[in-house]
Formats: structure tokens, sequence, C-alpha cells
């Protein structure tokens, strides 16, 4: 038996990864995190007797326990309850927990040599570089869950570091792909979670919808496969059929092709280096028929572009640029903003912070609070 973690376990992500243990018979849940939604918690340990559970506050904590009276568990709370359930001894410590709150249970994995099944993309644009040195220094490793990463670590399989030419993350496009620049003022926040192929939580969602997601992705790409960023491509694919591709110097291009469904990454990240049978539907391209690929627009979509700007200019820019963007998602979200907005509250944000080199991930989290008080104030103004 392995022992797996599941931080954001009542997350889309997270009870994905639940089904999928549910086919697999070789693994045993001795960790679950989430937030607040007791309810769903409540359900999952019953289900599967984990010996740890984390909430995210005392309110949380005691509806736990009343729902579960006689349960025997340990509840922790909060960041800290977070980081003692990746230190919990597992093999797997799935991270599907939504923003930067992934930094500091990211490190507690890798710094303790286990796998980390990584979905939460922002602990790596954030700290990507104090992560992946202690997961070194520790011997751990990383698997990647996130649909693209894992498309193209099965890519890479096929051929050496020094042969590979590029990388190319595909992206939908998200719901605007098509919508002209004036058009995007009146976008509303249904209209903005209303993703063309992939049902996910409401703050990837946004971020898929201001490509956001992808300039995140092509930071989360630098750092899992040690690519440069000028060998980091992004070409938009609206059926989300080919999950990335990699091109080597041959000319060749090996591509990952399946359906948009996130329990064949999630499996591929559990039970790597071996693939196990899935019982999902499998992908029918007579189905499918055509497959389409354009460029991005980085005009219409500004998202793009700072984010891909932040990882090249590097240090502390993409630690504030992925907070200033989860403050002014939330904003957009609660509706105190409009879409437009959230790329010029970024780009505020990024004018004002000065960049370093962070030694340490106190510099880290120091400037994520910088950023997002600055957002804050730029959010205020509308
Ligand atoms: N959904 C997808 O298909 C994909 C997601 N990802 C990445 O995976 C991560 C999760 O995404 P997704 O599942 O969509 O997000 P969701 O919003 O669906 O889930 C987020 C999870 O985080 C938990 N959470 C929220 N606040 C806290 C807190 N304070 N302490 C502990 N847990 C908390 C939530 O708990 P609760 O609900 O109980 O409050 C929930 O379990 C993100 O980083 C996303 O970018 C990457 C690729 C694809
Ligand atoms: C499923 C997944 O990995 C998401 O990150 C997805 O790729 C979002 O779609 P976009 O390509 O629209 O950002
Ligand atoms: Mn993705």
């Amino acid at each position: 038996m392995k022992r797996i973690a599941i931080l954001g376990s009542t997350g889309t992500i997270g009870v994905q990864a639940l089904e999928v243990l549910s086919h697999l018979d070789t693994y045993e849940v001795v960790a679950l995190a989430a937030g607040r939604n007791v309810e769903r918690l409540a359900e999952q340990v019953r289900r599967y007797r984990p010996q740890v559970v984390g909430v995210a506050d005392e309110a949380a904590r005691r509806a736990l326990r009343e729902l579960l009276p006689g349960e025997r568990m340990d509840i922790v709370v909060g960041d800290e309850g977070l980081v003692a359930c990746a230190a919990y001894p597992s093999d797997i410590v799935l991270n599907a927990v939504v923003g930067a709150r992934g930094i500091l249970p990211a490190l507690a994995t890798v710094g303790r040599g286990a796998r980390l099944a990584l979905a939460n993309k922002e602990c790596l644009v954030a700290a990507g570089d104090l992560i992946l040195r202690a997961m070194r220094d520790a011997g751990g490793e990383m698997v990647p869950v996130d649909s693209e990463h894992c498309a193209l670590h099965q890519c890479l399989r096929s051929g050496q570091p020094e042969e590979v030419l590029r990388l190319v993350l595909t992206a939908s496009g998200g719901p605007f792909r098509s919508w002209p620049k004036d058009r995007m003022a009146e976008v509303t926040v249904r209209d903005a979670l209303r993703h063309p192929n992939w049902n996910m939580g409401q703050k990837i969602t946004i971020d898929s919808a201001t490509m956001m997601n992808k300039g995140l992705e092509v930071i989360e790409a630098h750092h899992l496969f040690g690519v440069p960023y000028d060998k980091i491509a992004v070409l938009v694919h609206p059926e989300s059929i080919v999950h990335s591709m990699a091109e080597f110097v041959d000319g060749s291009m090996v591509a990952q092709l399946a359906t948009a469904d996130m329990r064949l990454p999630i499996q591929y990240a559990i039970t790597y280096p071996e693939r196990s049978p899935a019982p999902w539907p499998r992908l029918n391209l007579a189905s499918v028929g055509a497959l389409h690929f354009e460029e991005p627009d980085f005009d219409r979509f500004p998202c793009l572009r700072l984010a891909m700007e932040a990882g090249r200019a590097g240090g502390l820019a993409p630690c504030v640029l992925n907070a200033a963007n989860e403050v002014a998602v939330e904003a957009f979200l609660r509706e105190q903003i409009p879409f437009l907005r959230i790329p010029e509250v970024v780009e505020a944000v990024l004018e004002r912070v000065p960049n370093e080199v962070p030694q340490s991930v106190e510099d880290v989290l120091r400037a994520d609070g910088q950023a997002r008080r600055l957002a804050e104030l730029y959010v205020a103004k509308g």
C-alpha cells in the first residue's frame, strides 16, 4: 500500500482524485485537507478514514467535529494544519489547494523527500526556485497534475533534455477567444465562468478567461522542465485535445492527446512511472473530426503578456504577479471590478513592488503580502 495525502480534497481536483483512488486499490488516504466545505469533507472522512484532517479555521474544526463526533482523527487548522498534513508520513502529497497558500505545504512535501503530485501551479510561480532547491536537497520528486505539464512530462520521455528545441503549451483561449476587445468590457462573472472545455474551480476558470492561466503555466513549465523562456511557446487550440507538445531539434513534434478529463493527469501523477488502465471515456479522434490551432492574441489578453514578462524578469516578479492576480480575480468574482480591470491591477502592482531575488521563503511571503495590500488599494478604486 502507498500512503497519500490530498490537500484541497473538497475542490474539483481533490474530488476527482478521490474518484481515481476509488478504482486503484493500492493506495491508503492518510491525510485530507480542505477549507470550509465541512459537509463534503465529513463524507470523505467517513469513506477514507484518514488519520489527520486539515480545515481552514476554528469554526470549520468545530463544525467537522460535530458532524463526526466519534471519529478517531487529528484535526489540524489553518496554514499550519495544511503543512502538518503535507508533513505527515506519506509517499505522495497531492497539492490541490488554490493559490499561494500552496507554497508552504509544497516545501514541506519535497523537503522530506516525498512525491509532490502538483496541481497547485501558484506555488511554483511564486516560489519555484526555492521549491526546486528544497526538492533537490532532500531527493524528493515532483510530478505535474496540470494537464499541459502532464502532457509535456509524457512527451519528454521520448527525448534527452539537450534534444528539446522548444515546449509548446496549448491554450483553449477560454470563453472570449473570439470576442472583439470592446465586447470584453461588458463581460459578466457568469460569462467568464463558462469555460468551453473544462469544469474547474472558480479561480482557475477566471484565469483561463483572462489567459493568465496560460501565463502562469509558462512559468510553471520553466521551473518543472528547466527550459528557458525563449524556448516555451503558447499555441491556442480551442478543442483542448492536444494537451501540449515538445518540439525536438530534428523537427519532430511529440504531442499528448486525450479527452479533456483531469482524472487522467491525476492518475498519471499518482501511479507514475507506471500506467494503470482507466475506466472513463476514451478519445475518439474520428468523432472529434478536426483540430485547430492559432497564435495567441497578446493585445486582447494582456495577462498572458504580463505573466510572460514577469517570468522573464524572474526574482519576486512572478510572486507579485500571482498575488495581485489572486486579489483581482477575487474582486472580479465579487463584482467589485470589471473584467478588463484585472490586468490593470496586476500591472500597477508589478510596477510598484521592487524586484529582488528572494533568498528565503520569508522573502517570498513578504512580497506576496505587500502585493496583496497594494492590489486591495487598486481594487478599492474600482
Ligand atoms: N480544476 C482543474 O481542472 C485544474 C486545477 N488546477 C489547479 O489546482 C488547484 C485547485 O484547483 P481547483 O480544484 O479547480 O480549485 P477549487 O476551488 O475547486 O478547490 C480548491 C480547494 O482548496 C481548498 N481551500 C480553499 N481555501 C483553503 C484554506 N484556507 N485552507 C485549506 N484549503 C483551502 C478548498 O476547500 P473548501 O472548498 O472546502 O473551502 C478546495 O478544497 C489550483 O491551483 C488550480 O490552478 C490545475 C489544473 C487543472
Ligand atoms: C485542465 C487544465 O489543465 C487547465 O489549466 C486548463 O488547461 C485550462 O484551460 P485554458 O487552456 O483555457 O487555460
Ligand atoms: Mn492547465
